[in-house]
């Protein structure tokens, strides 16, 4: 049966949240074209669509993906995105961040496809002054992959200015979670988030789980996150599309779940998910780690009716923990 809701270019599509996208658009009677150059994404974790191995940052490559295909949006997930190492090698971060999608933009606009979905991050917002943080908080990024997606943001205002390029920003907090079938998931290398870090330790692929940092000015002294579930964030792409598709104008939106969780407890979550001991030793603070970020994502559920439905911290851990094992074996 032919799809019939329109085609979609997801970049980026081979990695975590883009993966999880895909299939979502699949799901939705979408038809889906992938561009990824698996830079830090990974074949096995493309459910279904066309695959072209690619940089967004290749003219040519776009130029012929444009025209071969009648693309209704663009949905942008390909970005470098570990905040320790965009400090050290910035020159790779704006390169890969910044330069690159906007050879993806120019393209855009050359082949009159005007709906663009960005993958934003809490990162742009830097050290918070007011949590939960609204997404009329100032924007101050604290290191070079913040600056970078916020060059982007800005860049998309004044794509649409000049070009009417209609876009919807969505800014995730922590990404976290694998889709309930346990096939797709997060597969970094290395890896740098928490939740599969906490989970190798669980399964003895590590010995410990280390802990950055015991003395933050928050309940128990760890840092506090908003974990926000990846088919939760890939269900706001299809909202955002829906409203695109209807003629919405540009928008920016957060996307976590409000509440917040310490580092110290969500190793104690996954204790009690995983029925593993967890062994955890302290360490220094990790530069660059805010105390607390929690999102308030009023916006998007009033304007686009979105709201979490993996709304508790157990719920998120058993998707990831269950993607872990099958991993595994
Ligand atoms: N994971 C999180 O918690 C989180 C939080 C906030 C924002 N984000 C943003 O969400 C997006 C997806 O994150 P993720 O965790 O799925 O990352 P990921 O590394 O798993 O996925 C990124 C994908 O983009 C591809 N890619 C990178 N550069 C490319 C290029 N130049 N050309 C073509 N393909 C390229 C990679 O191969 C990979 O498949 C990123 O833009 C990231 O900045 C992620
Ligand atoms: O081995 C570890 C790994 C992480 N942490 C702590 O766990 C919390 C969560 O860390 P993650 O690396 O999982 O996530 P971040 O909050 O650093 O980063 C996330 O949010 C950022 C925005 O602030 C970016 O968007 C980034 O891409 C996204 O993964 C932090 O306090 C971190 O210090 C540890 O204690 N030990």
């Amino acid at each position: 049966m032919p799809n019939k809701n329109g085609t979609i270019l997801v970049v980026g599509g081979a990695g975590y949240i883009g993966s999880h996208m895909v299939r979502q658009l699949l799901a939705a009677r979408y038809d889906v074209v992938i561009l990824d150059n698996l830079s830090t994404g990974n074949r096995k974790l493309v459910p279904g669509g066309e695959l072209v191995p690619g940089s967004l940052g290749d003219a040519e490559v776009l130029d012929r993906l444009f025209a071969g295909h009648d693309f209704d949006a663009v949905m942008h997930f390909a970005a470098f995105s570990q905040v320790g190492q965009s400090v050290n090698q910035p020159l790779v971060y704006y390169r890969n961040n910044l330069a690159e999608t906007l050879t993806l933009l120019e393209a855009m606009v050359r082949h009159d496809v005007r709906r663009f979905i960005f993958s934003s991050t809490a990162a742009v917002y830097g050290e918070p002054t007011a949590i939960p943080i609204t997404e009329d908080h100032p924007c101050l990024p604290t290191n070079p992959y913040g600056n970078t997606k916020l060059a982007v943001e800005r860049l998309l205002a004044d794509c649409d200015a000049a070009y009417g390029l209609k876009h919807t920003v969505l800014r995730y907090f922590n990404a976290a979670g694998a889709d309930d079938a346990g096939d797709i998931g997060e597969l970094h290398d290395p890896e740098t988030h928490l939740i599969p870090i906490v989970l190798q330790a669980a399964s003895g692929l590590i010995d410990h789980i280390r802990v950055f940092g015991t003395d933050y000015a928050t309940t128990d002294g760890t840092c506090v996150r908003d974990y926000v579930h990846v088919n939760d964030l890939a269900r706001a792409h299809l909202l955002a599309l829906d409203a695109l598709m209807q003629g919405a104008d540009s928008a920016t939106y957060n996307l976590g779940s409000s509440n917040g969780y310490s580092v110290n407890e969500v190793i104690a979550a996954a204790r009690s998910v995983t029925g593993k001991e967890i062994p955890v030793v302290t360490g220094p603070r990790r530069p660059g780690d805010p105390a607390i970020l929690v999102a308030s994502s009023e916006k998007i559920k009033h304007a686009l009716g979105w709201k979490p439905a993996y709304a508790s911290l157990r719920t998120i851990i058993r998707t990831a923990w269950n993607w872990h094992l099958k991993q595994a074996h």
